[in-house]
């Protein structure tokens, strides 16, 4: 690697992703908060697991189970070390992909210890016979184990002790009824304004041992997608380029020259996202165009561009996924600077419908699953 040159091998993908990789995820650990106090913004649900943490510790008693829901990266693994480190007891960690068939469920739930916590992370992911055998422990603290097969296959009956199941989803729409119904608290994590960004950015500066301006840390939250996770990460690479190229202190031309560096806008966009827009406006005429074309057209996956563009750009009313395909809003054609020409979606949507950001919102919303935002 030239000398000076900034190494994004770290980051095992895109610096705005919002999932992590397992490098990432150690990197990440390091910033976890221990304690709810720690944990920065999200106030309702805090206050809400707060009152569930605190009356089961007076009681004595494990808590009810605990759905969290939201995007990736917005602290529901984090909450789940915290539920356990606040009720003083151990966290055992599983996922819905990791548990193939319904005996390796079993096997997690009979070697639960007393009050020990069960994180299962992409829950919506789970098997169907292993979703069933988790409603039974879940409400009945029982596992029934199968014996033989066929005809002469019995089933047995094994008691667990009491444990608390936090169970986290990006896809709450995807969970079935009666599963979602066992959970006796469930909490939806929002994305983060840009003030509790900063004090994520802040606090994780910290302790990373760096000098961190305000201006530098309202630029990073401001282009952090509401996501601790991305900040963090972006927190990382300004220091990286402080230490490389600028005196070690991360101020704002730093942060503004790293992120230069990294071709992340001001907004947060990374080149894929500017590439969906630029394609959408100027090849397509700001559509409305279907998936696959449009992917064609940037060079990626469809699914790529539907699962790591999209989201973001559809959060912020630039794009609307319509019955008859993807178009550029209104705001997408001014954040590349044009005018969006007379007889475009965007002209037409506009004049229309003023809300359009928020209409784009409600699609995204609604396909989903979850309930459009008033
Ligand atoms: N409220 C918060 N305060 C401070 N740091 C946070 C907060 N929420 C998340 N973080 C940091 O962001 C990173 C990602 O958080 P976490 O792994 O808990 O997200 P997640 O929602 O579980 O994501 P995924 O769904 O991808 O597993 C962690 O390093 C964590 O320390």
């Amino acid at each position: 690697m030239a000398e000076g040159a900034i190494d994004p091998a770290e980051l095992g993908g895109r610096l705005v992703g919002s999932g992590a990789d397992e490098v990432e995820r150690a990197a990440e650990a390091a910033l976890r908060p221990k304690k709810l106090e720690e944990f920065v913004g999200q106030q309702v649900v805090r206050d809400q697991l707060s009152l569930v943490l605190h009356a089961s510790i007076a009681r004595d008693a494990a808590p009810d189970h605990v759905l969290l829901s939201g995007p990736p990266g917005l602290g529901k693994t984090t909450l789940a070390m915290i539920i356990a480190a606040e009720l003083g007891t151990s966290l055992r960690v599983t996922s819905g992909p990791a548990i193939q068939h319904a005996g390796d469920l079993a096997a997690v739930l009979s070697s639960l210890e007393e009050g020990e916590v069960l994180f299962i992370d992409e829950i919506h992911r789970l098997a169907r016979p292993a979703e069933e055998l988790l409603y039974v422990a879940m409400e009945d603290f029982r596992v029934d184990v199968v014996v033989g097969k066929g005809a002469g296959a019995s089933a047995i009956p094994l008691a667990l002790p009491p444990f608390t199941v936090v169970g986290a989803t990006t896809r709450s729409g995807l969970l079935p009824a009666p599963l979602r119904d066992r959970f006796g608290f469930t909490g939806h994590l929002d994305f983060y304004a840009a003030a509790d960004l900063e004090r994520v950015i802040l606090r994780s500066a910290g302790l990373l041992g760096v000098e961190v301006r305000h201006e530098a840390a309202h630029e990073i939250a401001g282009r952090s997608r509401g996501t601790p996770r991305i900040a963090n990460r972006l927190l990382r690479r300004v220091r990286d380029w402080a230490q490389v190229r600028g005196d070690g202190v991360l101020d704002l031309h730093a942060a503004r020259s790293a992120l230069q560096v990294y071709e992340v806008d001001p907004i947060g966009l990374d080149r894929l996202d500017r590439a969906v827009l630029d394609a959408l406006c100027r090849r397509f005429g700001g559509g409305p165009v279907g998936l696959t074309t449009l992917a064609m057209m940037v060079g990626e996956e469809p699914e790529t561009v539907e699962t790591v563009a999209e989201p973001y750009l559809v959060r912020e009313g630039l794009v609307a996924r319509t019955p008859r395909g993807r178009v550029a809003t209104a705001e997408a054609w001014d954040h590349l600077g044009l005018e969006a020409p007379p007889g475009t979606w965007a002209a037409g949507a506009a004049a229309v419908e003023p809300g359009t950001s928020q209409a784009a919102r409600t699609l995204f919303d609604e396909a989903e699953g979850r309930d459009p935002r008033p």
